[in-house]
């Protein structure tokens, strides 16, 4: 399949660029890219986005949404096979994408039509009495939405689905691995009676999203990537709101306990869904010293069994990783770990762009593989001496999105979940667990804000009072 796709009212400035299959790598499409020099016409486009989408009704904001989510949903078979396409998720793991998808966008329509604002209890308040007012949720005008390559549909519309609900005009650019999940859901949206200047598609990279971020009359910067990318973005912004969702090394606990059986087949696909390449994937598993060994070794048979190969296979667990380089930068980091103690259980080895599921343990905690994310299938066994123990390995990590915890105990869950220091901490579940409705996001360095579709629609959204001072009496 070679296509070619131009973002909609943009010219194809630069040439275009290939989107590769990154299980076969080949060129699976060709899309328009523009570079730096576009900025103005871009900029002139979202400005008049901005005004039209201000003037959209709430009532045709959520109508619009909901379209788009029934037409995602009726043609959910092709979205899916255009994410195993250009991200390399399984087709299982495809489908669910889109069904979260979906719920995102439907969610983002009842956002439109729910938070409205509130009352502001003026004359509750001595010295206020006669005062009567509210808030409203106000646009903020135009947002930059600059997303990652792992979730290429969903991702987009937990930017898209608030921005427009909340009346804003959005500058998009996503991954350049995986543009076309993307451009796909701006032209349902079009379809779905959305007025075109409201989103800008621009596909390309670092040099594009360094200049939509640092144009002035841009309002927020919504970003979901890597950390590097994330401080080169806060340098460039200035004055902006930023929302930045960034990357995790998530810890899951499990205590002596903890049902093991569950707590294994939860923590294999937290390890090893979307390849690992997942920000609440799950990196470090701590296991009580009690249960360690057996842990290890039915999590390590559990491993073995996972099929690794063509994502459009039903039947395989494991897909390659986005690029080649990243399976060889995910070697190398494993090999270093080797090389200085680390005890490798199975995995490790690259064929093209599959990576073997990998698990180790002994891992000193100095190795780069414990101390920053991988983004890889690669997951970290390590034994805890005590639940204090436990915890203060679990936070030892600056990076914070979800963190997990398996026990019986109800007393040692809660106290799990006040003393995790995460986003979200989840019990009997492996760190991955995400419902598209609750707050998302990260404690710690970096963390901005808050996804997740009524917490984007805030932040995205702005509050305006009116006060209305009753000159008279006031009964
Ligand atoms: N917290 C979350 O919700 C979440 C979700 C998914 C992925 N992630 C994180 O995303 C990362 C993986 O995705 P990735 O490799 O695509 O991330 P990345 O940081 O390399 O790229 C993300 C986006 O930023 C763009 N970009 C790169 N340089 C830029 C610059 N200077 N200015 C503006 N934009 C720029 C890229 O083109 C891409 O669209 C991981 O760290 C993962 O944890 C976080």
């Amino acid at each position: 399949m070679t296509e070619t796709v131009l973002p909609p009212g943009i010219d194809c400035g630069t040439g275009m660029a290939p989107v590769h299959n990154p299980y076969t790598g080949e060129v699976i499409a060709s899309v328009c890219t523009v570079d730096a020099t576009a900025i103005g016409t871009i900029v002139q486009r979202a400005r008049r986005g901005r005004s039209t989408a201000a003037a959209l009704s709430r009532a045709t904001r959520a109508s619009v949404l909901e379209r788009t989510a029934r037409l995602v949903e009726r043609r959910g078979e092709s979205f899916a096979l255009l994410i195993v396409n250009e991200a390399g998720k399984t087709i299982t793991q495809a489908r669910k994408e889109v069904a979260r998808a979906v719920n995102t966008l439907a969610l983002s329509a009842a956002e439109a039509r729910r938070n409205a604002g509130e009352v502001v209890p003026f004359d509750a308040y001595e010295g206020s009495e006669k005062r009567q007012g509210w808030f409203t949720r106000e646009p903020l005008g135009i947002i930059a939405a600059i997303t990652p390559f792992n979730d290429p549909l969903n991702l987009v519309a937990h930017k898209l689905g608030p921005a427009i609900a909340g009346g804003n005009s959005v500058i998009l650019k996503p991954s350049a691995h995986t543009p076309l999940s993307a451009l796909r859901l701006v032209d349902t949206l079009i379809e779905a009676g959305l007025p075109e200047e409201i989103v800008t598609v621009l596909n390309g990279g670092a040099d594009i999203g360094a200049a939509i971020v640092s144009a002035p009359d841009v309002r927020m910067v919504s970003f979901t990537g890597g950390f590097a990318t994330g401080e080169a973005i806060s340098r460039a912004a200035g004055l902006k709101k930023l929302a930045m969702d960034l990357g995790g090394n998530a810890p899951v606990i499990v205590m002596d306990d903890a049902d093991l059986d569950a707590a294994v087949e939860s923590c294999v696909s937290g390890a090893f869904w979307a390849a690992g390449q997942n920000c609440i994937g799950t990196q470090r598993i701590l296991i009580a010293r009690e249960v360690y060994k057996p842990f290890r070794d039915a999590f390590v048979a559990r491993t073995k069994l996972l099929r690794v190969g063509d994502p459009f296979d039903e039947h395989t667990d494991v897909g390659p990783m986005i690029t080649e380089e990243a399976g060889r930068a995910t070697r190398m980091k494993v090999d270093a770990a080797v090389a200085q103690g680390a005890v490798l259980l199975c995995g490790n080895e690259l064929n093209g762009s599959l990576y073997a599921p990998t698990v180790l343990e002994d891992v000193p905690a100095t190795c780069t593989i414990w101390q920053e994310e991988a983004f890889a299938p690669v997951v970290v066994l390590q034994p805890f001496e005590s639940f204090e123990d436990a915890i203060e390995q679990a936070n030892a990590i600056d990076y914070s999105l979800h963190a997990g915890i398996f026990t019986s105990r109800l007393d040692r869950a809660l106290s799990a979940a006040r003393l995790l220091e995460a986003g979200g901490v989840m019990i009997n579940d492996s760190s991955d667990y995400r419902f598209d409705a609750m707050p998302f996001g990260g404690f710690k360095y970096g963390s901005m804000g808050r996804e997740g579709v009524r917490f984007a629609f805030e932040e995205m959204t702005q509050p305006k009072v009116v006060c209305v001072n009753h000159l008279g009496d006031v009964r």
